[in-house]
């Protein structure tokens, strides 16, 4: 008797394959089969051959039971994960939806009013609960979008009340008079489609009341940057303003002299949470890192950023520090060319995390995410999706998930495309990938990406924030990532092509090469 599906090796050679998995039903049949070979009563007389025979039967019989319990168990593991994983995708949306509510609430509400009064800027309204709302037809006005319900005033160190200084965000395009921002980019009329209005345009910030309060961040064990950052403090203050540094630069200051006691700072963690609602304007003393981790103290709203440049690279740091005075009069008066970069917001799942759905502190990354090998001298095996969709899987060193701000940085060194700060979109950048065609990828900025360690992963892999913060992902484990609503306005010298085309070219040399001479072969 041979069974269908046995070859007269005894090897399962003609079983249906399925993305690489034996099918279970097709499989349990077989393993049927084989059995029904071995139970037959052996004819007397039988030689060793049939005994063999009988003994590969058994062995084949286990290694398709085996085959059958993996694949169960693997689909299994997908339906829990994609359970996970829709959940993570619900939260997402319903923050999304929550933002979008409220920015139509204000619209809704101020429609009227902007009808009859296109630039003539009044208060819409002014209650215990809530704070006037100001909004002109061609930009939106920082009481919109910087409001907290629980505090948009504070007292700073001798019990005076600060109120956060209001501002105008305008998008304008070069030689362009009628500067509207239209949130649509597509409009549909008369049966046409249309792109109604650039998504991204130059963005230009306009003080509505005099920024009060600035927060300076320094590089730390740098003279020059103690030397600069001192100065600045006593410039600061004859121009009447309040100054914030972090509790290591005030005592750095107190050391040099007692005349820094107004210097503001803070206690603790909570405090930091608040930073927000006080500061007009951050002031970076640093390299790239040091705007990174002013970034990093900002886990929601983060206010505009001047960055100067102290540092070796410096691509987002376009200031001289030299000039400081100049700049500073420039900034604080307005308007300033900005570059609202965006963030990813990054959520570790573990896979101990079964029951409930529960992820660890979401982390805001500027430049990018990384999840790569770590200590380990195994491939990473990274299974990553993208929305509903299985994207690939990474086996290589890693893989990194950065902004566009991040793509001169490592996803730059890592083969990634340079691309403007402005655009939104996620790079999808493989480290060291152990194949010929893993060419990395832009994607739009609105997916949401799972990166998994599978369980038959050899290894762990290891997730790092903006180059910070390692954390260890064990097989079962995963990172989830989306763009985060919350940008980091940085100020820019010129406007922000500007800058980032003077970056890339005094920053790395971006294609240098001496000019072929006229005299020579020449087209006749
Ligand atoms: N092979 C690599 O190129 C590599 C490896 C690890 C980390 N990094 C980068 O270092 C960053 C952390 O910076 P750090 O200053 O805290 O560490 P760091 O002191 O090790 O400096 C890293 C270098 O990257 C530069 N850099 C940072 N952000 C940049 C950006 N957006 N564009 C261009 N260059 C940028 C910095 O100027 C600095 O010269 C990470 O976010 C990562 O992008 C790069
Ligand atoms: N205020 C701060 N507190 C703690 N760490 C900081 C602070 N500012 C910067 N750092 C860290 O110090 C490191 C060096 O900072 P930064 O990149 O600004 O200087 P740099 O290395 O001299 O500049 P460049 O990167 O241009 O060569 C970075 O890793 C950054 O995260």
């Amino acid at each position: 008797m041979t069974p269908e599906n046995l070859n007269s090796d005894g090897n399962a050679s003609n079983l249906s394959y399925e993305n690489g998995f034996h099918d279970s039903f097709s499989l349990l049949n077989s393993e049927k089969a084989v059995k029904e070979v071995i139970e037959q009563p052996l004819v007397e007389g039988i030689d060793d051959h049939l005994m063999e025979f009988s003994e590969a039967m058994r062995t084949v019989s286990k290694a398709l039971r085996r085959a059958a319990e993996g694949k169960a168990s693997a689909q299994a593991e997908a339906s829990e994960w994609k359970r996970k994983y829709e959940l993570e995708r619900q939260r997402n949306l319903q923050l999304e939806n929550k933002v979008l509510t409220s920015v139509e609430l204000d619209t809704n509400h101020n429609e009227k009013k902007i009808e009859n009064s296109a630039q003539h800027l009044e208060p819409m309204h002014e209650t215990d609960e809530q704070p006037p709302i100001y909004r002109g037809k061609n930009g939106i006005y920082s009481h919109e979008v910087l409001w907290d319900k629980q505090q948009n005033s504070c007292s700073n160190a001798r019990g005076k009340l600060i109120r956060k200084a209001s501002f105008k965000l305008h998008w304008s395009c070069k030689g362009e008079k009628n500067d509207q921002h239209k949130h649509d980019i597509v409009s549909f009329e008369k049966g046409n489609i249309t792109t109604a209005e650039r998504s991204s345009k130059q963005i230009c910030l306009k003080w509505e009341s005099p920024p009060q309060t600035v927060l300076i961040l320094t590089k730390p064990n740098s003279i020059s940057v103690k030397v600069i950052c001192a100065e600045m403090v006593r410039w600061l203050k004859e121009k009447k303003l309040n100054i914030y540094v972090e509790p290591r630069v005030r005592t750095e200051l107190l050391t040099e002299s007692s005349y820094f006691n107004f210097v503001q700072t803070w206690k603790d963690g909570d405090d930091v949470l608040l930073l927000h609602e006080k500061v007009d304007l951050v002031v970076t003393l640093g390299g790239d890192g040091t705007v990174l981790w002013a970034a990093s103290l900002f886990k929601g709203p983060v206010p505009p950023i001047v960055p100067f440049s102290l540092g070796s690279l410096g691509f987002m740091t376009p200031f001289h520090s030299e000039q400081y005075k100049e700049c500073l009069k420039s900034i604080l008066q307005g308007p300033i060319s900005i570059t609202l970069r965006h963030r990813l917001q990054c959520h570790v799942i573990r896979e101990a995390a079964k029951t409930e759905y529960e992820t660890e502190e979401p982390i805001l990354v500027l430049n990018e995410v990384t999840v790569d090998r770590g200590i380990s001298s195994f491939l990473t095996n990274l299974e990553c999706y993208c929305d509903d969709s299985f994207v690939t899987c990474v086996q290589g060193d890693g893989l990194i998930l950065s902004t566009t701000s991040g793509s001169t940085a490592y996803s730059l060194a890592a083969g990634g495309s340079m691309v403007h700060p402005q655009v939104p979109g996620i790079l999808f950048t493989p480290i060291c990938p152990h194949s010929l065609s893993f060419r990395p990828l832009i994607l739009p900025e609105h997916v949401t990406l799972r990166i998994q360690v599978p369980f038959n992963s050899r290894g762990h892999a290891w997730v790092s924030f903006d180059g910070k913060d390692r954390k260890q992902l064990a097989p079962g484990d995963a990172l989830v990532c989306s763009m985060s609503v919350w940008p980091v306005p940085t100020a820019c010298r010129g406007d922000s092509t500007n800058d980032f085309l003077r970056s890339i070219h005094e920053g790395l040399h971006w294609n240098l090469r001496k000019t072929q001479s006229f005299d020579g072969p020449r087209e006749s």
